[in-house]
């Protein structure tokens, strides 16, 4: 078979669908503090020794800032007609509030039009990970004010570009966001607490309602919220790995959009946190209740669930599946599970409009040969990932595009530049780009999607 052939379902995808490709602020752009723009967390936890595989940081990284022009003619080059981007904070408030940046509200907005231009549609993400460092300082998600803090930001954000960019999202994945960066440690800002975590969740919860709200004043109608979803899938039919796989459901999955679809948090959750977990009143509940105009899903694998209490604090743990195929990152490759999480959301969740706005896979890619990068794995994966969502529109799903992770080879947080999800491969030593089999045969399959092929 030829490798190249999209091969795919010939079932058109609805009109005005979205094909895009994801990247986010820290990752790509470098230079993270030219034109004073002020430093954030990331750039704090990356320079602490240790925290970072190979010593790697983001302070040249894909070296977007500078090479922007160059990246969009990229994307045009790809065919995409939609590009999902994040904004770094400290660009447009270097000390997180107060004093506005005007050459980092510049930056973005070049962006913005140069896309534009192109027919590119802007997904403009709000947060992704890449908080002020000035704002940890004072507490960082933690903090009470948080969340007027973030809307204050958005609302600066809304008035600049707001007559140009229509997809909006307010959060990347607040579970990585609270998990990574408070309970685990793994991500900045590299906490290790479990009481502070519940509390950092539902600041999110409550940032996102109040952007939310400040877009509505703003009369922004599309606003979303991405989330990282994960179908678990119980190794046995046990009842303790049966009630495992539902409260790691509930951690992962659930935790956040219940609050925000339904104005409760899942049963579970006190379970998994204990004396940890905060008393709500009925009204702060409530008030989380801000269902997103629809739901960004970002997509990479499933787990298979076995009880396990030393696994804490859910008291279960993930199976390998070792008879079946792994990503670089040790995911396994399950593209069945991208159509049960997107009929997941269809029916506990009202069928909202959704967007794919991350799916990809990092594998070891072979180098170049005579200006070819022939990554077969990555292609094989997003052969079957689009056929996943196929199946999914077939049930009805009302998905309104994919963005696949990610454009570039790029800065894998506490991995570095060692994992690389690009459709395109950025040279380490002088950041040329060249275009991956997987890039073009992305290429080829939006043609042959939209029936231009
Ligand atoms: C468990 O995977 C998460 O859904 C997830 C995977 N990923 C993400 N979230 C982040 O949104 C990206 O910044 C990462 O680069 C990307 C690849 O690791």
């Amino acid at each position: 078979m030829n490798e190249q052939a999209p091969e795919m379902p010939t079932d058109s995808p609805p009109s005005g669908f979205l094909w895009g490709a994801a990247t986010s602020s820290y990752q790509i752009e470098g230079s993270p503090l030219a034109d004073g723009a002020g430093p954030s967390i990331w750039h704090r936890f990356a320079h602490t020794p240790g925290r970072v595989l190979n010593g790697d940081t983001g302070d040249i990284a894909c070296d977007h800032y500078r090479r922007w022009r160059e990246d969009v003619t990229l994307m045009a080059s790809l065919g995409l007609n939609a590009y999902r981007f994040s904004v770094a904070w400290g660009r447009i408030l270097p000390e997180g509030t107060g004093r506005v940046n005007q050459p980092g509200l510049d930056f973005y907005r070049h962006l913005v039009d140069a896309l534009l231009e192109q027919g590119i549609e802007p997904m403009l993400t709000l947060y992704h990970w890449d908080l002020p460092e000035a704002l940890d300082a004072r507490g960082g998600w933690a903090s009470d004010a948080s969340p007027g803090w973030f809307a204050d930001y958005a609302r600066i954000l809304y008035r600049a570009l707001g007559d140009r960019v229509r997809l909006w999202i307010t959060l990347n994945e607040p579970w990585v966001i609270t998990a990574g960066g408070y309970l685990f440690g793994d991500l900045a800002p590299g906490h290790r607490s479990q009481s502070e975590t519940p509390i950092v969740a539902h600041n999110l919860l409550r940032a996102h309602a109040a952007a939310l709200a400040s877009g509505r004043a703003e009369g922004i109608e599309r606003i979303g919220l991405a989330v990282n979803l994960e179908p678990q899938y119980p190794a046995s039919p046990l009842a303790d790995d049966i009630a495992a796989t539902a409260r790691r459901d509930a951690f992962i999955n659930r935790w956040f959009l219940d609050p925000v679809f339904f104005g409760r948090y899942p049963a579970e959750m006190e379970a998994i946190f204990g004396t940890a977990w905060p008393e709500y009143s009925a009204s702060e509940l409530d008030a989380l209740r801000a269902p997103p105009d629809f739901i960004g899903v970002n997509y990479y694998s499933r787990s298979v669930v076995r009880a396990d209490p030393t696994e804490q604090p859910v008291g279960a743990r993930r199976v390998r599946q070792d008879a079946r195929p792994h990503t670089a990152m040790d995911w396994e490759v399950y593209p069945q599970g991208l159509t049960h999480i997107l009929a997941w959301i269809q029916g506990r969740y009202g069928n909202p409009p959704v967007y794919i706005t991350e799916n990809g896979a990092a594998f070891d890619d072979p180098p170049p040969v005579a200006g070819r990068l022939h990554d077969r794995q990555r292609v094989a994966y997003l052969r079957s990932h689009l056929r996943a969502a196929s199946r999914a529109l077939r049930r009805g799903v009302d998905l309104r595009g994919y963005f696949a992770w990610s454009l570039l080879d790029n800065f894998e947080w506490s991995y570095g530049y060692a994992k690389r999800f690009g459709l395109v491969r950025v040279d380490p030593v002088d950041r040329q780009r060249l275009i991956k089999d997987s890039g073009r045969f992305y290429r080829d399959a939006i043609r042959r999607y939209e029936g231009r092929a």
